[in-house]
């Protein structure tokens, strides 16, 4: 079990015009054995968070640990496994799923020993071991995603990324899939991070929710009271957007509701101030006197708060009652 941690992780591509800052200033921390799920829209800069964290991508600035260790060598980086949403991307088409898992399994052992591993792993993610013959291409969706999980569960990770490893599924065995992840997790007291633009997902595994928007995290906090009192209009739209767990409360949402049909604005060029203040139902769209919005960038407060929320207006919306 070990404590995974963000501080100040930024992460940009290119240069000149073309530049982007991906990830912005991040700071959060996946404490051990838990699961926080990252949430926002798609371009948000969660899968890159993810990626940076095993060193698929370099960070520009910030640190990120393992138990308070920088991680920084291939070695470190292998405690940290990430799982991706198109299993195609993890599994060679190739290769047996046996193939494919016992690739993974760390340490030097015999064909035998390695055969009852990948019996032992595929049975970990309720799968029939006589599966270990079997190409890729003949399984379903899920089936692949449970495979794609015991392969990198046979790297014995201490620290598990999944980024939207339910999101390519039909809906029919997410539920399935998502019942697995946090069984697995129990289990094997993993710590675990866990990505996905739907927040309904999110909610089903998560004892931390972390919202995440144009780089940065505007919300994060205990999964109940992100839900059941959101501190950050962003998480309220996406909570909106989430029908079964709408808040349903009764404030100056526009009746044209266009918050975000609006598109989310472009990592080239964020906007001055609050990045959301162009789309926010509670902010100078609604209010003209919220000018501060637009000029200064509201900030979390330290990372360690237990709920924190990057708003000016905060408040506002922790004196509606919770449903
Ligand atoms: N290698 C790269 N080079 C340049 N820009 C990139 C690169 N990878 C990601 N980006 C950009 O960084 C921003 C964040 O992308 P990222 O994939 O992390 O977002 P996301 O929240 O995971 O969204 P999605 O769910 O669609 O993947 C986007 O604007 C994306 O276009």
């Amino acid at each position: 079990m070990r404590e995974l941690s963000f501080e100040g992780t930024t992460v940009r591509f290119g240069t000149g015009r073309s530049a982007l800052t991906a990830v912005d200033g991040v700071d959060l921390t996946v404490p051990a054995g838990s699961v926080v799920g990252l949430v926002g829209e798609s371009g948000s800069g969660k899968s890159t968070l993810a990626k940076a964290a095993v060193g698929l991508v370099p960070t520009t600035s910030g640190e990120i640990r393992l138990d308070g260790a920088p991680l920084r060598t291939r070695r470190e980086r292998r405690r940290l496994q990430l799982v991706f949403q198109d299993p195609h991307a993890s599994l060679d088409p190739r290769m047996t799923v046996g193939e494919s898992i016992a690739e993974a399994l760390r340490g030097r052992r015999g064909r035998t020993a390695r055969a009852a591993e990948v019996a032992r792993l595929l049975e970990l993610v309720d799968l029939d071991p006589a599966r270990a013959r079997s190409l890729p291409s003949g399984l379903s969706g899920g089936q692949r995603q449970r495979v794609a999980l015991a392969r990198a569960l046979a790297a014995e990770p201490e620290v598990v990324l999944a980024d939207e490893i339910t999101s390519a599924l039909d809906v029919s065995v997410q539920g399935a899939v998502l019942n697995l992840v946090r069984d697995l997790q129990r289990r094997l007291g993993l710590t675990m991070l866990f990505i996905s633009h739907d927040l309904s997902v999110v909610r089903y595994v998560s004892d931390v929710i972390a919202v995440m928007y144009l780089g940065r995290i505007v919300e994060a906090g205990p999964a109940d009271a992100v839900l059941s009192a959101p501190k950050h209009p962003y998480t309220r739209t996406l909570l909106d957007a989430a029908p079964a767990f709408g808040v349903g409360l009764d404030d100056p949402v526009p009746a044209d509701d266009q918050r975000l049909d609006t598109e989310a604005p472009s990592p080239h060029d964020p906007p001055q101030g609050c990045r959301f203040h162009r789309r926010c139902p509670i902010g100078p769209l609604t209010r003209p006197e919220r000018t501060i919005c637009a000029e200064a960038d509201p900030q979390t407060g330290a990372a360690d708060r237990p709920h924190r929320s990057a708003c000016h207006f905060a408040t506002d919306l922790m004196e509606v009652p919770a449903p």
